[in-house]
């Protein structure tokens, strides 16, 4: 039933697999039911993080499975997704082409079969079909991040009590993160060198698993009463409301439009208008992608990540990201087609080749590293409670009610300037260009650069603005294509120096630093069009343009461009002497003068004690500047007027 790949999957570069052995596939969790399974198997396959059909562990399990006589490939459209989860138009609308995509990928393999989309909460779904459908095997690939566990705890008893079995193999990282803490003693792995040192005892990544060659047919697909009580209800609060700009009509019915039923919902059902991105979803795509990356053996074998520019305007990097969050394109095609290429390269002389973690093998150790640092580490979106996560007094943190709820939607803060500021950041309009300009990118393509995520997050959090990560993280959330629950908060908290990363008085320059890999601004000037005509001497710092050269480019800053919202240096100082007051007290989220709500208080007394308030630091620039001046005198003039002579 297996073959290397379907041809419906152009991947002329890629190495061809070899057809994997059973026994050399992730391990499933099995869930024995209390009755035994007798007869034949109508055997359900829940997509949920792989949206493909290639190098997929658990899709070949779940072909593996003997006397196969239905197979149903679901998707559960879970309500929760689109109300309770921040969800922008860009990674919806990639969602549901990675849906169509597979779903005609199942119907080239096998005529009567697609993707059958259900619309409501999972529980709710695979309590119906396994009693209208007699489904006797529920599979997946598993997933360890918090939400999915809850959700998998619900599944796994319904399917005991209703003697369903369960098979949940790994397959969306390299390792099992749940075995990776399993065997770091269920402690998570903080740096690159801890899970290299712990994975490197878990013998060798696994090869990518084959594709299906052929497809059982689905059994009779009819839903007894479809119109039960509270399918598609939640109770909650809409976090789209702002999003959805038409009438909401997805959770109409669980099986679609009768029309045409188990279809894919389409953008307009969801009330959203269309997408902005220009970052196609799907499997096909995800491979073009994959083999135009593999076929340049030499990019693959020098790739590297610090080196790569986050000013083009064509990716520096793979783009990747959004076609592995979904799983249109398997982790180990790219692990294992990257060891390929690197190894032809070197077989014919290739030099210069780059080493962890800056290369391609590094990237996706990082991954790794986080899944398995969430895997372990409960609240790991967030601070309050968060044991690897350093406590800074933030300006914008996350609000709980006295029972510990997070109140949401957050209620405006009393700090209005840190409220105006993270608008400022979020909108784009900060008047830094280069912040700017990474912003208005995020929000229209769903993706940036890994430097400009880099820019953002540092100008938001430790280097100017003084905001919670939670806050960027939420904006990531709603924005990024790619969005993933352990590397977005994990890379927050990183570049944040809440945790993996401490070296908080390295900051990323508004100015300097674009201009090391482009000097004349391409990507300001696509994104903030306004600033397109300034010389490229002031294309990041518009605001520094004499009054002639501002009217020449047609753009007058604080008319037409904001001045900036703060000073750069200025508030830089005022960072990292409060990050160096909480890395003095080390508490973490954890602790409980964070529980109990004291833990600001005793920080911005700290602060006061060390002088480490705006005031201070304002005084002591001014102090400096007249030092500076009085230190210079008159000979400095005099430097100046012979200099201008000459
Ligand atoms: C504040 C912040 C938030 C981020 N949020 C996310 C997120 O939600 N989802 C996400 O996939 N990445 C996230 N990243 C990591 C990284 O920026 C993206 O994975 C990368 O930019 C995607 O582009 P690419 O596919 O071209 O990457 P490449 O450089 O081509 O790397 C290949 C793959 O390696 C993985 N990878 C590379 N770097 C990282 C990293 N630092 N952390 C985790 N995985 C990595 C990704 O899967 C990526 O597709 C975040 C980084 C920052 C600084």
């Amino acid at each position: 039933m297996t073959k290397p790949r379907s041809k419906t999957q152009a991947n002329p570069k890629t190495p061809k697999k070899e057809s994997v052995p059973l026994s050399e596939l992730p391990k499933p969790t099995l869930v024995k039911s209390d009755k035994s399974q007798k007869g034949n198997a109508r055997v359900i396959y829940w997509h949920r993080t792989d949206l493909r059909l290639t190098d997929s562990p658990a899709l070949t399990r779940a072909l593996e499975i003997e006397n196969i006589e239905c197979f149903w490939p679901i998707w559960c459209f879970d309500p929760e997704y689109v109300y309770k989860h921040r969800v922008g138009v860009n990674r919806c609308n990639f969602l549901l082409e990675s849906m169509n995509n597979l779903s005609e990928e199942y119907t080239k393999l096998n005529s009567n079969q697609k993707l059958w989309v259900v619309r409501s909460r999972p529980e709710f779904v695979l309590r119906k079909l396994a009693k209208d459908w007699g489904v006797t095997h529920i599979c997946w690939e598993k997933d360890s991040n918090a939400y999915s566990k809850v959700r998998d705890e619900k599944i796994f008893a319904l399917a005991e009590e209703l003697g369903i079995q369960v098979i949940a193999t790994p397959g969306r990282h390299l390792f099992d993160p749940d075995e990776v803490v399993k065997q770091n003693k269920g402690k998570p792995t903080m740096t690159l060198h801890q899970w290299q040192g712990v994975t490197s005892k878990m013998g060798e990544i696994a090869r990518p698993a084959p594709t299906p060659t052929s497809l059982p047919d689905p059994g009779p697909s009819e839903l007894q009463d479809n119109h039960e009580e509270d399918w598609g209800k939640y109770e909650g609060v809409d976090l789209n409301a702002d999003v959805r700009t038409g009438k909401d009509t997805c959770f109409d019915s669980l099986a679609g439009p009768s029309s045409f039923p188990f279809s894919v919902p389409t953008m307009d059902q969801l009330g959203f208008s269309p997408s902005t991105t220009t970052i196609k979803g799907g499997t096909i795509e995800g491979h073009k992608r994959l083999d135009l990356f593999l076929s340049d053996k030499e990019k693959v074998a020098k790739f590297s990540k610090p080196n790569s520019a986050p000013t083009s305007l064509e990716p520096s990097t793979t783009l990747l990201s959004p076609y592995i969050k979904f799983g249109c394109i398997g982790i180990r095609e790219l692990w294992w087609g990257c060891k390929a290429a690197v190894e032809e390269y070197r077989k014919k002389g290739g030099k210069g080749e780059t080493k962890e973690p800056e290369n391609m093998f590094g990237q996706l150790e990082f991954r790794d590293m986080y899944a398995c640092a969430e895997a372990a580490v409960p609240h790991f979106e967030r601070i309050r409670g968060n044991s690897v996560c350093k406590y800074v007094a933030w300006s914008l943190q996350n609000q709980y009610d006295k029972e510990g709820n997070e109140i949401l939607p957050r209620p405006r803060d009393k700090d209005e300037q840190a409220e105006e500021r993270f608008q400022a950041w979020k909108e784009g309009r900060t008047g830094f260009p280069w912040i700017d300009a990474c912003m208005r990118q995020l929000k229209h393509e769903g993706w940036i650069h890994h430097l400009a995520r880099h820019s953002v997050a540092c100008f938001l959090t430790r280097g100017q603005c003084y905001i919670s990560w939670e806050r960027g993280m939420e904006v990531f959330d709603e924005w990024l294509i790619d969005w993933d629950p352990a590397s977005n908060p994990g890379n927050w908290m990183w570049l944040s120096c809440s945790a993996f990363f401490s070296q908080y008085f390295r900051v990323y320059g508004l100015v300097s630093w674009p201009q090391k890999t482009d000097k004349s601004g391409a990507l300001v000037r696509k994104y903030c069009p306004e600033l397109k005509d300034f010389p490229d001497k002031y294309i990041y710092s518009p605001h520094l343009a004499p009054q002639g050269i501002q009217e020449k480019a047609k753009c007058i800053i604080g008319k037409d461009y904001p001045f900036p919202i703060l000073d750069e240096h200025l508030e830089k100082e005022y960072c990292i002497a409060r990050l160096k007051d909480a890395y003095h007290l080390n508490y973490h989220g954890d602790h409980e003068d964070i529980l109990n709500g004291t833990a600001e208080k005793k920080l911005t007394e700290i602060h006061e004690e060390n002088g480490h308030t705006r005031e201070k630091i304002v005084d002591g620039k001014q102090d400096d500047k007249k030092r500076k001046r009085e230190l210079d005198g008159e000979g400095a003039m005099d430097k100046f007027v012979k200099r201008e002579k000459k």
